[in-house]
């Protein structure tokens, strides 16, 4: 595309994070509430749901995973700045998409909270930046879905295509990802030096662009493989960055790990979110859309349920708990609903 195009999508991502910037007197009350311990918010049990949460304890709970990570302290974060941020992302989310919304990011980077909480090993593996960088990509990886897939943006021709070709949804996230941390008043990294704030982006940007599921199809291989070892060093950066990666898709995918009545009611809302593309393109190119995205499939939910466990997740979570074993609830909680999904399915 021509570089005035470019220029003129790239100025209306600038607009729209200058548009979501929270409101003062929400940062404030914020910045003065008494934020609660990680204990009482749950936010260290694998089965943490933020379905129950109020929206305000949404973003405390945030905070106090920043805190009890020592981010704050160890890169010396603006509090102020720190509460406008997390507000912000939280507004950057369009809470009318049914799935991937501000409840999809938190649990995301709740879960990746859960795993460094549980595994010592993996703050030992991990730098400081290194965490950093997990805990604000986790929280920004869907930022402004519109709830349909990378094929619909493709095929619509949308802007975001046009600007990035493939992984268009993963690029659109870690933009406006860029132009909320540089925004006045929510520079969460300021505090950094410029060889550090320079790192730091291209970690969050390669576990943003992690979570395009096809490119997690490509890499896991060789995830897999290096996990056969005896003993894996993660000294390499190459061997850092996949498993970055990997923790990234087994954040995001976790709903499949929740206990069976969350499970449930996450699905459905997947299912909702499906459909409706399915219904779009239905409509706009009059075609039937994949098996995934047909309401008339609806019937086949379990069964599509048990190939997405035996496909995609179940391989990933054997493997991060058989390297990490503290990882080991999010396996076990990948099977028991593998069982719940194969009963319906057989019921039906
Ligand atoms: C619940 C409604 C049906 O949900 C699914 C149906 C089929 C498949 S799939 O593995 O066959 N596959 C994935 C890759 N697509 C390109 C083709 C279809 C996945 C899901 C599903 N995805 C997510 C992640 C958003 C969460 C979730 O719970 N279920
Ligand atoms: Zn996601």
């Amino acid at each position: 595309i021509t570089e005035e195009r470019r220029a003129s999508i790239e100025v209306t991502q600038e607009v729209l994070a200058y548009h979501i910037t929270a409101a003062e007197e929400e940062i404030q009350a914020l910045q003065e509430a008494m934020i609660p311990s990680g204990e009482s918010l749950n936010i260290f049990d694998f089965h943490f749901s933020g379905f129950g949460l109020p929206d305000d304890l949404t973003t405390q709970a945030t905070i106090r995973m920043f805190l009890d990570l020592n981010l704050v302290q160890d890169f010396n974060i603006d509090y102020k700045s720190l509460c406008q941020w997390v507000l912000t992302v939280k507004r950057g989310y369009r809470n009318r998409v049914p799935y991937h919304n501000w409840n999809h990011a938190l649990s995301t980077a709740q879960s990746m909270f859960a795993m460094l909480m549980a595994t010592g090993q993996l703050q030992t593996i991990f730098s400081r930046l290194e965490i950093l960088a997990l805990m604000i990509a986790t929280l920004n990886h869907d930022l402004d879905h519109r709830g349909v897939n990378n094929s619909y943006i493709e095929r619509t021709q949308q802007p975001l295509a046009q600007l990035y070709g493939h992984s268009s949804l993963e690029n659109h996230h870690y933009n406006l990802c860029l132009f909320i941390l540089n925004n006045t008043g929510s520079q969460i990294l300021s505090g950094l030096s410029t060889e550090d704030h320079k790192t730091v982006l291209h970690l969050i940007k390669r576990a943003i662009l992690a979570t395009d599921l096809t490119v997690y199809m490509e890499r896991r291989k060789e995830f897999f493989s290096l996990a056969k070892k005896k003993r894996v060093s993660w000294k390499s950066e190459k061997q850092r960055d996949l498993l970055r990666s990997m923790l990234m898709t087994a954040s995001d995918l976790s709903a499949i790990t929740k206990p069976w009545p969350e499970q449930r009611r996450i699905a459905n809302l997947v299912a909702k979110e499906f459909f409706a593309q399915g219904d779009k393109e239905r409509e706009q190119f009059k075609i039937e859309p994949i098996d995934v995205m047909n309401r008339e499939n609806s019937t086949r939910l379990p069964n599509m349920q048990v190939e997405y466990i035996d496909e995609i997740c179940y391989p990933l979570y054997k493997t991060v708990s058989g390297l990490f074993n503290s990882c080991s609830p999010l396996l076990s909680g990948c099977k028991k609903n593998r069982e719940n999904w194969l009963q319906l399915a057989e019921e039906a």
